[in-house]
């Protein structure tokens, strides 16, 4: 469903979007996916999180609370995330987005809709073990501060404590497309590409396939 959305408290709704949020625990594999999706489906890609380390770069006056909180693996206030995820939005010319790591709490869930108006299409949910995740983010190497074995189990916490109930929530609403992302990023993508491929083309597909195996 799209929504009213409301572009910075004073003005009012313009511009209609789509959105996609985009779930899983850290280092499911979200922001890979992500990119593979935006080439294929022409989507905005958003990261909540790098939408956060982009504001500590850029020395705003809330970035050392952002950043002592990634470094505790804590979700920070949904106001701050949300300005930053709206003024993306607006700024943006298109208007389907995938939103990532973005809502990790019920805050972050009931503030985006109360401000927004904005309700996902629905939610794209890569489901992988710990052990798996665990992982991949010791060798993910990308200098993060929150890549070390001590706050990658605080994430987990989180994540388990926080952020899987916004998951089990939207699940309860039939919204949930849930991915086995434990398998190699292809066939994750293979997964995904079904998830995004409107009905009508799978059978031209299925008959386009039928056709060369004549
Ligand atoms: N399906 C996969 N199999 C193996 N490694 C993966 C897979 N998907 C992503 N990765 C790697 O795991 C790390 C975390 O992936 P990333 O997309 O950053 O996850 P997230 O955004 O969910 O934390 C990266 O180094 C990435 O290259
Ligand atoms: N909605 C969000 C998303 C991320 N954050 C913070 C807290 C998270 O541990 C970090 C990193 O998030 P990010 O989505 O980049 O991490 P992963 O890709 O899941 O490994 O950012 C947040 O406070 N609120
Ligand atoms: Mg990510």
């Amino acid at each position: 469903m799209i929504g009213p959305f409301e572009a910075n408290g004073s003005a009012h709704t313009t511009k209609k979007v789509s959105v996609v949020f985009v779930l899983g625990g850290p280092g499911s594999g979200k922001g890979t996916q992500c990119a593979n999706i935006v080439e294929h489906f022409g989507y905005t890609h958003l990261s909540a999180g790098d939408l956060l380390r982009a504001e500590i770069k850029s020395g705003s006056e809330n970035g050392t609370m952002i950043q002592n909180m990634i470094k505790e693996g804590k979700i920070v206030p949904s106001e701050v995330t949300i300005k930053l995820l709206q003024r993306a939005i607006e700024e943006n010319g298109n208007d389907k987005f995938l939103i990532d790591g973005f809502p990790r709490n019920e805050e972050n869930r009931a503030a985006f809709e109360a401000v927004t108006g904005i309700e996902p299409e629905f939610v794209l949910f890569f489901d992988c073990s710990e052990e798996e995740m665990e992982r991949r983010l010791l060798c993910r190497n990308q200098g993060r501060e929150d890549d070390n074995i001590e706050t990658i189990r605080k994430r987990f916490k989180v994540y388990m404590e926080s952020s899987l109930p916004v998951i089990e929530y939207y699940n309860a609403k039939g919204k949930v497309k849930k991915i086995d992302a434990a398998r190699p990023v292809g066939e994750v993508f293979e997964a995904v590409k079904a998830v995004f491929t409107p009905p009508s083309d799978k059978v031209k597909a299925a008959s386009w396939s039928f056709k060369w195996n004549d």
